[in-house]
Order: C-alpha cells, then sequence, then structure tokens
C-alpha cells in the first residue's frame, strides 16, 4: 500500500498543516487543535453509524469517505503515517493472512 489515495490525502494534510491557508478546511481543523479533530471523528463516526442503519449504499459510502478522512487529519495532527496502521493491519493479518491469500489464489485460476 505504498501508492494509494489515503496517501494522497495525507500527503495534502500535511501540506495543510505546514502551509495553512485561509480557504483551507483542513488547516481550520489543525489550528482549532486535537479537541475540535477527535469532535468532528466522532461525529462523523456517528453519522456512518446512522448511515449503516438506513442500508443506502451511496450515503454509507459518503460517510466513510467523512470518517476516513477526518481520521486522517487526527493522524496528521499526531505526526503519525498511515504506513503505521498500515503495518498494524499486516501485523494482524500476519500467517494467517497470507495462507489464506495463498489458497484463494490457487483455487481462483
Ligand atoms: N476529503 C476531504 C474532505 N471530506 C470531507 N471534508 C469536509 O469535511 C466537512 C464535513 O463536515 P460536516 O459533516 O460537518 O459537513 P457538512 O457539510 O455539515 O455535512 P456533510 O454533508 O458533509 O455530512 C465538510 O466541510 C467537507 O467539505 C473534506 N475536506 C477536504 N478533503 C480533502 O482535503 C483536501 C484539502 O482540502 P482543504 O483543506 O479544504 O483545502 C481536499 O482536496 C480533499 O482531498
Amino acid at each position: 500500500m505504498n501508492d494509494n489515495i489515503l496517501n494522497d490525502v495525507y500527503q495534502v494534510i500535511l501540506d495543510r498543516k505546514a502551509n495553512p491557508g485561509d480557504s483551507s478546511y483542513t488547516a481550520s481543523l489543525m489550528k482549532k487543535g486535537l479537541d475540535t479533530i477527535l469532535k468532528k471523528v466522532g461525529e462523523e463516526a456517528t453519522e456512518l453509524v446512522i448511515a449503516g442503519k438506513g442500508e443506502v449504499r451511496e450515503q454509507i459510502v459518503y460517510e466513510t469517505a467523512d470518517l476516513f478522512f477526518h481520521t486522517l487529519v487526527l493522524l496528521g495532527h499526531q505526526g503519525i503515517s498511515p504506513e503505521e496502521v498500515y503495518a498494524e493491519l499486516r501485523r494482524r493479518f500476519g500467517i494467517s493472512g497470507i495462507a489464506e491469500k495463498n489458497a484463494r489464489t490457487s483455487t481462483s485460476g
């Protein structure tokens, strides 16, 4: 996962943090600080829960994107790279996950 949209958006977030512009929503969140960012993450998580209950596919996708974005802002604020999260997921995926992937590959051809 070296080249994906999460990384691209994260790079923009870091840039907004380093070079805040007046019109940037990300920069305004960074300026307001951790409590505001955490509040947004909580709100977006709640909105995703509501969307999930509604079972409207487009709404779930939209709210998931909002939650991903605000989570990346939190990571950026804390100086944590998405790569650290990917590494944790890879660690959990571990040996059993790799074995499952290999089994799927060998039966799909
Ligand atoms: N991915 C996003 C992104 N997702 C959501 N948002 C903003 O997050 C806010 C969401 O807060 P709310 O849910 O309260 O918004 P709302 O309009 O009240 O309600 P919704 O309809 O969004 O649910 C809105 O203002 C959205 O515009 C985002 N703002 C920025 N980005 C990315 O960040 C980049 C830099 O943006 P700026 O910092 O604004 O330059 C952009 O190019 C995008 O790639």
